[in-house]
């Protein structure tokens, strides 16, 4: 079998993340944590933004697999202000270096730009990465079930629970959405980028929402553009999303944010 993207980044990123430990012991990576900026509560904000509008998760990310570079002019203070002066709720900044081009550099920059609770986004295997995200200032961490055990992914969100972190489960398909139920999270980030071809498609979050726990919420994420997907995708009880390419596209992204949270569908379909 040929390795898939997330098979190939798994493998750089345990060895990242051997070689980070070896560079800074476990315990004082705690250390930072425990001195780290209060945690921002991050799932609460985005529940009480879908009540009556939408939740937007705004994203950081300068390039991707799939696109290559997405955005030239990058300055994650600049585009984390952009985003809280246009209403997003919460902001997602990609941690990972080799594959999107990131930092956790500009996880720090973006949280200290603005008020908004901040997701590390970033391919989690190791509890150690967890406390990493603390120190570095996230609320909420990301776990990817296509890529990790329930042990692991259990393992992972008790790790954010003691840190006072939230966790946002994300799933693509039937199978991983029922292992995500087992977990506690609140979150369910239904991904619309199937992670081996890279296609988006709306269809994800279409076909999956149904099986949902109505007391959960739903995040729609990726291929999002316009008002209308959003519009669509509340159809089907998505009032949250994960937005990055088409904000980061745009010149003027304080603008584009505003512009597309201005007219949501009401709960109720009004
Ligand atoms: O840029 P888009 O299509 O709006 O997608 C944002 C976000 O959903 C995407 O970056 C993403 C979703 N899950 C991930 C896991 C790792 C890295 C990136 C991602």
């Amino acid at each position: 079998m040929t390795d898939t993207i997330l098979d190939k980044i798994k493998a750089y990123k345990l060895e990242e993340v051997a070689a980070d430990k070896a560079a800074k012991p476990l315990e004082a990576v705690e250390a930072d944590a425990r001195a780290a900026s209060p945690v921002r509560p991050f799932a609460d904000a985005l529940f009480d933004a879908a009540r009556e509008g939408y939740g937007l998760i705004a994203e950081i990310k300068k390039a991707s697999p799939s696109k290559g570079l997405i955005r030239a002019d990058f300055d994650p203070t600049t585009l984390a202000a952009a985003y809280a002066a246009g209403g997003a709720t919460c902001l997602s900044v990609l941690t990972d270096t080799p594959s999107f081009q990131g930092a956790k550099d500009y996880l720090v920059a973006a949280r200290e730009a603005c008020t908004l609770p901040v997701l590390r986004k970033d391919f989690m295997y190791d509890t150690y990465q967890v406390a990493e995200a603390r120190a570095l200032g996230a609320d909420c961490i990301l776990i990817i079930m296509a890529s990790v055990s329930d042990a692991q992914a259990h393992e992972l969100e008790e790790a954010a629970d003691e840190w006072g972190m939230d966790a946002l489960i994300e799933v693509h398909d039937k199978a991983e959405l029922d292992r995500a139920a087992l977990l506690k999270s609140r979150m369910i980030g239904i991904n619309n980028r199937n992670l081996k071809t890279f296609e988006t498609s709306l269809d994800t979050t279409r076909s999956l929402s149904k099986y949902v726990d109505m007391d959960k919420m739903i995040v729609s994420e990726s291929g999002l553009n316009t008002p209308d997907d959003l519009s669509e995708m509340a159809k089907f009880g998505a009032r949250v999303f994960l937005i990055g390419e088409s904000l980061m596209r745009q010149d003027d992204v304080e603008t584009a944010t505003r512009t597309l949270l201005a007219n949501p569908l009401r709960p109720g379909g009004m």
